[in-house]
């Protein structure tokens, strides 16, 4: 997921349609501008992965537990995550990670300013002038959610700095949300019985992540999200490009097969394979080898994970090519001849047996 922060007051985002799923949420009537209303989207595909998934993670969540979805890139947990919310039934907030993002863009701040001005003539030589101006509270995401019970939705938290998360070990401990100094009328707030938080992260990372803090950590309920099985990754290429399922199987199983070779320094993950399956579905490639735009095509999505940006040989460059080419001609072979144009079948020689 793109790591451009929300800030806490302005509206996340909606999920835009023909744009990768970044879940069953759409922005439909929302209840506060920050939530979103959970609605099923087409194109989501539940298998029995998933469904496994969802009832284990909302087994935490009833049991009011935060949850915390680990896994590497393109596993499908932000997926996952909005998934589940939607289950909650109850309005969703979405926060983003970021190592700019501060307690303050969780929890709120003095916004604005608040102006009041009283010209007093009661005598009316005398002119009495008062000019105030105060600034305002303004919730910010997790106050909303802590006040209202809505479900947070904290994806890639570990691209925060951990001491922004301090604020979130009383709401999960003690279920209180203490507010700053400024907040005024209130030091604290009761954290509503129907707030839920999901997390995502992903512990591959090593670019512009930090470590989670041992207590947060500790409070969380995390399950542990693999690559998905290959019936996952087909039904969502066929779900989400519209190939045939028969054109969809051959890029899985070409990409699962270059990630089972390890030749490669960014895996080719499930968003590889709907790069290729939607390029190809759109241009209307064939989904072979004899193809060559299918092939450059192949080339252009996957080459440049074996490789991520380091100058190598042109000969490690040649060979890399080389089993990439294989890879594509072992899962992607020219279609069979028609049945009427089948090249003959020799007769197997016979021999003359000589008594
Ligand atoms: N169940 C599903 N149904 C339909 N599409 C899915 C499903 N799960 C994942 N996807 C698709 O797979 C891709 C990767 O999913 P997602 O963004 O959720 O992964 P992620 O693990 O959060 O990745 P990252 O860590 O890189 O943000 C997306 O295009 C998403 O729409």
């Amino acid at each position: 997921m793109p790591a451009s922060v929300p800030t806490a007051e302005a509206p996340a985002a909606p999920i835009a349609d023909g744009a990768p799923v970044a879940g069953s949420l759409r922005a439909v009537a929302p209840t506060s501008p920050t939530a979103l209303t959970p609605r099923p989207r087409a194109g989501f595909v539940e298998t029995e992965q998933v469904k496994d998934l969802t009832a284990r993670g909302l087994g935490f969540l009833n049991a009011g537990y935060p949850l915390h979805f680990r896994g590497p890139a393109g596993t499908g947990k932000t997926t996952l995550a909005l998934h589940v919310a939607a289950q909650l039934g109850r309005p969703v907030i979405v926060i983003t990670g970021d190592n700019e993002l501060g307690t303050a863009d969780l929890v709120g701040s003095q916004r604005g300013y608040h102006y009041r001005k009283v010209v007093d003539q009661f005598i009316h030589n005398v002119t009495k002038l008062e000019e105030t101006a105060n600034q305002h509270w303004t919730d910010h995401r997790l106050t909303t959610a802590c006040r209202e019970g809505f479900t947070l939705v904290y994806d890639e938290f570990t691209r925060s700095r951990p001491e922004t998360h301090n604020v979130l070990l009383g709401v999960f401990e003690e279920k209180m949300l203490f507010l700053p100094a400024q907040a005024r009328e209130e030091c604290y707030i009761r954290v509503h019985p129907e707030f839920r938080a999901i997390f995502t992260s992903n512990p591959q990372e090593y670019a512009g992540v930090h470590a989670s803090q041992d207590a947060l950590a500790d409070r969380l309920a995390t399950i542990d999200v693999d690559y998905p099985d290959r019936a996952m990754e087909l039904a969502v290429a066929a779900a989400r490009t519209g190939l045939a399922e028969a054109s969809a199987a051959r890029i899985i199983d070409l990409v699962r097969a270059f990630r089972a070779s390890g030749d490669y320094q960014q895996t080719p993950t499930l968003r590889a394979s709907l790069m290729i399956a939607r390029v190809a579905a759109q241009g209307g490639f064939a989904i072979s080898i004899d193809d060559p735009r299918f092939v450059q095509l192949c080339i252009d999505a996957l080459e440049s994970r074996t490789f991520a940006g380091q100058r190598t040989d042109a000969v490690t460059r040649e060979q890399r090519r080389d089993a990439l080419l294989a890879l594509i001609a072992a899962h992607c072979p020219p279609p069979a001849p028609p049945r009427g144009r089948r090249k003959a079948v020799a007769p197997p020689p016979t021999r003359d047996v000589q008594s």
